[in-house]
């Protein structure tokens, strides 16, 4: 297959790419380094990406000239779409941002898909945000998903719509695939696994949220190489409209990960624990993958502690012990 990856300078676009091509697929990356976060990493990324043959093209996917342009040099058969603004808790300092990229950027896309020849199959990243304030447990495809608790939560949400549309008057063949906190090596540096690792190892403290009546707060953490082989799956299967949870089935608490992180690190953490502001968490999430697993065999085989490992090494061998002191 012949594939355009938007978002590919990002986490698990870099990643989904590398997979790709390693297994003889066309990519094509693109993606607009913005700076949410350090943009030396996506560049990094980048250059990892380039020592593999795969090229990133630098832009928008606002941009549909540059889109057209694209389709007009490569009849990609799929489209991997990863280009958003992540991260919850940001919507609340830059909320135009996530209408720009997980909205307007999302139909641009979806515009230029619609009149390609072929018509790529396209598979894009949802969010278990979409649950919001759903509180059964675990989430199944099926569920309310009408509550989000965050702009980023409500942008994902009207992307399903979104898409649901343009597969029904176009027929697009369209999946989405909602993550479940994706973590892991090359990761996002705004993800508490990654913001925890670099304050512990600098000696600053962290601030550990707690929700209310002292619950802690826990998360389904997806490894990163589970998530690839997910997208894959759905890649190999294209059908005319899913939604799937790409969740990793075993919940583990915030406080948890800390631990895990410390003996990784070697290193305890000081904490501040403090009541989850309302900033557009979530008190739990917890995937229910029989759908995944049923369409296209997924089947997630690593936990957070074996996870954790391998960021811990990628990190320490990316950034050294004293990371932060220039970076971020
Ligand atoms: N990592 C997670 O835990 C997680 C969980 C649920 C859903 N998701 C979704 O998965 C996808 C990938 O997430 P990620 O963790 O790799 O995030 P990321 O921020 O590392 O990757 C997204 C990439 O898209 C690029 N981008 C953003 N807006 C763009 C635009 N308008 N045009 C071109 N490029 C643009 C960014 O520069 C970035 O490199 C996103 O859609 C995200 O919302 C991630
Ligand atoms: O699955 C998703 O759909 C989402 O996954 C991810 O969001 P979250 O699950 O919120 O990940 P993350 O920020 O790592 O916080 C993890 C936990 O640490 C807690 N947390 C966080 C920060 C902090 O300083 N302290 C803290 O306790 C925090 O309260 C939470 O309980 C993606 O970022 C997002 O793009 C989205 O797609």
């Amino acid at each position: 297959m012949s594939v355009l990856v938007t978002g590919a300078a990002g986490f698990v676009g870099s990643h989904v790419s590398l997979a790709l091509k390693k297994r003889g697929d066309g990519v094509v990356g693109i993606d607009n380094f913005n700076s949410y976060y350090d943009p030396s990493l996506k560049k990094a990324r980048k250059s990892m990406l380039a020592e593999h043959g795969v090229f990133v093209v630098a832009g928008d996917i606002n941009d549909g000239k540059l889109l057209a342009k694209l389709f007009d040099v490569v009849a990609f058969t799929h489209v991997m779409h990863l280009a958003a603004q992540a991260g919850v808790r940001y919507a609340m300092e830059n909320p135009h941002s996530y209408v720009h990229s997980n909205i307007a950027g999302l139909v641009t896309l979806l515009e230029i898909c619609k009149s390609a020849n072929p018509q790529p199959a396209v598979v894009w990243a949802s969010s278990s945000s979409v649950y919001g304030l759903n509180e059964k447990s675990p989430f199944s495809e099926s569920d309310r998903t009408d509550q989000p608790a965050s702009l980023y939560a409500a942008t994902k949400k009207a992307g399903e719509e979104i898409t649901h549309t343009y597969n029904h008057i176009y027929g697009l063949s369209i999946t989405g695939l909602r993550f479940f906190t994706v973590y892991g090596p090359w990761g996002r540096p705004d993800m508490a696994y990654f913001s925890f690792t670099r304050n512990i190892l600098q000696g600053k403290p962290i601030t550990v949220y707690r929700g209310k009546n002292r619950v802690d707060l826990a998360r389904d953490f997806t490894y990163i190489d589970d998530v690839v082989k997910g997208c894959l799956g759905s890649l190999d299967t294209s059908a005319p409209y899913r939604i799937f949870n790409l969740g990793n089935t075993s919940p583990v608490t915030v406080p948890a990960l800390v631990s895990i992180l410390e003996r990784h690190l070697k290193v305890k953490a000081k904490k501040n624990v403090v009541e989850m502001p309302g900033n557009g968490d979530v008190p739990f999430t917890h995937a229910n993958i029989s759908m995944a697993r049923r369409e296209f065999g997924y089947k997630p085989t690593t936990d957070l502690q074996t996870g954790l490992k391998k960021f811990v090494k990628w990190y320490l061998s990316y950034y050294g012990y004293n990371h932060g002191k220039a970076v971020n």
